[in-house]
């Protein structure tokens, strides 16, 4: 695995004097540091297991609506405070630069109107220091006019069209030659047509507004609050087919509303819901692979429901928020469960009477992630804790149609809506392609591109969490404000890492691909890809952060030799004025690289000043820890410890599995392989602590007994069910159906369902797709006052 040694090697292997003009910022302590103290050569080796300071996140006190104030005001002493004490200055977002220095010119305005020639010292030497930084800023952007950036000189690169079926490419890694191994044989064509059904859409004229589809008013005006009028061709095709009940595989360019194409028919069927406490369940979950993505999801839901007046309850459920305020709101019977897999099992196993058993509708977002080897054992325990009638929703940009990996979802006859399949990225996106002849060259190559061409609103990714972390060092040094995100912070820091993106108060978020999918942050311009990711899909997801919603936007990519294939990959499936080849002029690579050479102490004393930092805080939390066990014993020992659904082991090969998904395209490190073996055989009770195997052991002795009583609970449950928002609709069980067996689904908008209305719908609806268009009169008109 690729580790941090393309930024180490960088550092370490050149020795040469600086001479750049381009200039790390300095404090003073720190060149006096230099002066005295030279670590010796493998001290600046950057440990990439490295784990940086976050608090306990296991039981935070926040919840849900706690999100936002944790963002907004956190303090503690992170790497920016320490950088900020060793330069002797805080780091500056571009735009905070750039105010400054508007500020500055009505100051000199105003006082040269008044004829006030005096000046302080102090203030002299400020504004020298400004003019400095703003000559140095105007030389930068003249330098950034010198990157040749040009159109790709054809040979390989004009390759021509997508790989046909558009969603298997995505799929395909680095396979040797996408175009042969990846087309179906005429037996997976035949499976697939078996399995999924065809779009019962026949009228070719999508709707052209959201007016027409039939929602209800209320919907109509949250969605006309928010600016969506147009729906999306994704929006167009998912919408009338998800009121009806349908099973959807939907697939689209990143930024093209695939939020909104799931969220407006739940949100539609939900106002028709039986209320009262008789009609209150969960009736609704959507899943996503990333926390950061249910936050955005839910954030999403919730405004069009307010906007529309809509009374719909959600529950966030994702790990790093406290575990009891999810359960106190779990019991009040949510309407829309928003989760990410992991802690929505936690809950199944531990929450007492939470279960899915009333659930009418599952979303999968990012769907094919899901899928993933990583989440194939949660995912699995889920389906099973879901009513086999639910209607099912699965979306993502680089949505799979292969059987194999659905057919564990029981989908019923599926209908795929691919929009524009050969399409895999956004229209509005140039993507940019950076040859490194060596690997030594990365570093300084992302750091000469960020000081003279990209300045601000840009993402950048990394493969590992340690090298994210270390770059965010080298850019605070060299004066670039950056947030990190990644999955070795806390929620909390990760959250304030996104916010202060999105506000542009650090004009770079260094992020590994936790960040790649699904967020919507507005005005990103910019995505690097430091290295290439490991496959096709994940430079899909990554490239999709800009250019979202008909936005323009660009992506660089650092591309090394080893990426070649991949790179092939990417510029089949796109078309060729959207690729371009930068070059980034090498006497700046050189300068950057010296430049880092110099600021090699520096990188160290900041990771050992982070380290000691870290350090302190266990200490002091271990001390409270201490403090509590002994006022609170009794307490703690006797809450009911945790359960999970998988042991140790079962539990280890599942993450073992998900890291090597995700790895798979990445040249591998025989060192971490043999660790994860040597991993594999521990025990179950290897590591615990001695209380929590007692915990474990006397849980295991008790399983016996669970089973009898967790069947009744079960019986029970079942009787107290509430009505689904479907059942009434749905037509008779076949025998198939009572049997076990999935019956097929019938909905509120079938004509025949009329009289057996019950539950959630309140009056029977009557909908033709063939009048969707026009959604005046006739048989596309709701029928009955409960609608409108
Ligand atoms: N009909 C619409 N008209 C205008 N803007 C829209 C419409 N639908 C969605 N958007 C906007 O498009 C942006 C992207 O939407 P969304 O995040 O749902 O995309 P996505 O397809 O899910 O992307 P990804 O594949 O990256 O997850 C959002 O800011 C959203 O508000």
């Amino acid at each position: 695995m690729v580790q941090a040694q393309d930024f180490i090697g960088t550092i370490d292997s050149d020795d040469e004097v600086f001479t750049s003009s381009v200039q790390p910022v300095r404090g003073k302590k720190q060149s006096h540091q230099r002066a005295t103290s030279q670590p010796p050569e493998e001290e600046l080796k950057l440990d990439p297991t490295l784990k940086f300071d976050f608090h306990d996140e296991a039981e935070g006190s926040w919840g849900v609506d706690e999100v936002k104030e944790v963002v907004s005001g956190k303090a503690g002493l992170g790497v920016d405070d320490i950088i900020a004490r060793r330069l002797g200055k805080p780091v500056l977002s571009h735009q905070e630069r750039k105010r400054r220095r508007e500020e500055e010119i009505d100051e000199d305005d105003i006082s040269s109107e008044a004829g006030d020639e005096e000046m302080s010292y102090d203030e002299d030497e400020d504004q020298d220091e400004e003019d400095d930084e703003e000559e140095e800023e105007e030389e930068e952007e003249e330098a950034a006019t010198d990157d040749d950036v040009r159109m790709s000189s054809g040979s390989e690169d004009d390759e021509g069209d997508v790989s046909e079926g558009g969603q298997d490419s995505h799929n395909a890694d680095n396979d040797e030659d996408s175009d042969g191994s990846e087309k179906d044989t005429a037996a997976e064509v035949a499976r697939k047509n078996a399995f999924f059904a065809a779009d019962p859409t026949t009228d070719p004229t999508l709707p052209t507004s959201f007016s027409t589809m039939n929602l209800s008013r209320p919907l109509l005006r949250a969605l006309t609050s928010l600016n969506l009028i147009t729906p999306t061709p994704i929006q167009a095709r998912a919408i009338p087919l998800a009121l009806l009940g349908r099973d959807i595989l939907g697939s689209a360019v990143t930024g093209s509303g695939k939020t909104a194409a799931f969220m407006v028919p739940i949100l539609e069927r939900l106002t028709y819901r039986e209320r009262g406490r008789g009609g209150q369940a969960c009736r609704v979950l959507i899943l996503c692979p990333t926390r950061e993505l249910a936050v955005q999801c839910e954030e999403f839901g919730k405004k069009l429901s307010t906007q529309g007046g809509l009374n719909i309850r959600f529950a966030l459920l994702v790990g790093g928020l406290s575990l009891n305020a999810q359960a106190q709101n779990l019991r009040t019977l949510p309407d829309i469960l928003i989760a990410t897999p992991g802690r929505l099992i936690d809950h199944l196993t531990n929450t007492p009477s939470f279960t899915l058993s009333a659930l009418d509708v599952l979303v999968i977002d990012e769907a094919d992630r899901i899928l993933e080897a990583g989440f194939t054992d949660e995912l699995n325990e889920i389906v099973r804790s879901c009513p086999r009638g639910r209607q099912t929703m699965l979306f993502s940009a680089t949505m799979t149609d292969s059987v194999d990996e659905l057919v564990k979802l029981s989908l019923d006859k599926p209908i795929r809506l691919f929009v524009d399949p050969k399409r895999n990225t956004a229209i509005g996106l140039t993507q940019e392609f950076v040859r490194i002849k060596s690997d030594d060259t990365r570093s300084p190559s992302l750091l000469a591109l960020c000081k003279r061409t990209v300045r601000e609103r840009c993402i950048i990714f990394f493969r590992s969490k340690a090298l994210a972390h270390q770059m965010r060092v080298v850019f605070g040094l060299c004066g670039l404000k950056a947030a990190e995100l990644h999955g070795n912070l806390s929620q909390e820091q990760r959250l304030h890492a996104l916010e202060e993106f999105k506000l542009g108060k650090v004009d770079y978020l260094l992020a590994t691909d936790l960040a790649s999918r699904g967020l919507d942050i507005k005005g990103v311009e910019t995505v690097i890809n430091y290295d290439m990711p490991g496959q096709l899909a994940q430079y899909t997801h990554r490239v999709g952060r800009t250019a979202r919603a008909g936005r323009k936007g660009r992506s660089i990519t650092l591309v090394g030799e080893a990426d070649r294939k991949l790179l092939k990959a990417v510029i089949k499936q796109s078309e060729a004025d959207e690729i371009r080849h930068r070059i980034i002029p090498s006497e700046a690579v050189i300068a950057m690289s010296k430049t880092l050479d110099e600021m090699k102490d520096e990188i160290q004393e900041v990771l050992k000043e982070e380290k000691e930092e870290k350090a302190l805080r266990q200490a002091d939390m271990e001390i409270t820890k201490g403090e509590n066990m002994i006022a609170h014993e009794e307490e703690i020992f006797s809450r009911p410890a945790r359960t999970w659904f998988q042991s140790e082991k079962e539990k280890l090969a599942s993450k073992n599995a998900g890291k090597a998904a995700y790895t798979s395209g990445f040249p591998s490190d025989p060192k971490t392989e043999k660790e994860e073996k040597t991993k594999l055989k521990r025990g179950i009770y290897d590591g615990l602590s001695r209380k929590t195997k007692r915990r474990r052991i006397a849980m295991k002795e008790d399983e016996g007994d669970k089973t009898a009583s967790t069947a009744a609970i079960r019986a029970f449950k079942k009787n107290i069910r509430p009505s689904k928002i479907t059942e009434p609709i749905r037509a008779p069980m076949s025998k198939k159906g009572k049997s076990g067996k999935k019956g097929k689904k019938a909905s509120a908008f079938d004509e025949d369902s009329g009289g057996r209305h019950e539950g959630m719908r309140a009056k029977p609806v009557k909908v033709s797709l063939n009048k969707m268009k026009g959604g005046k009169g006739g048989k596309g008109k709701v029928k009955g006052k409960g609608r409108r």
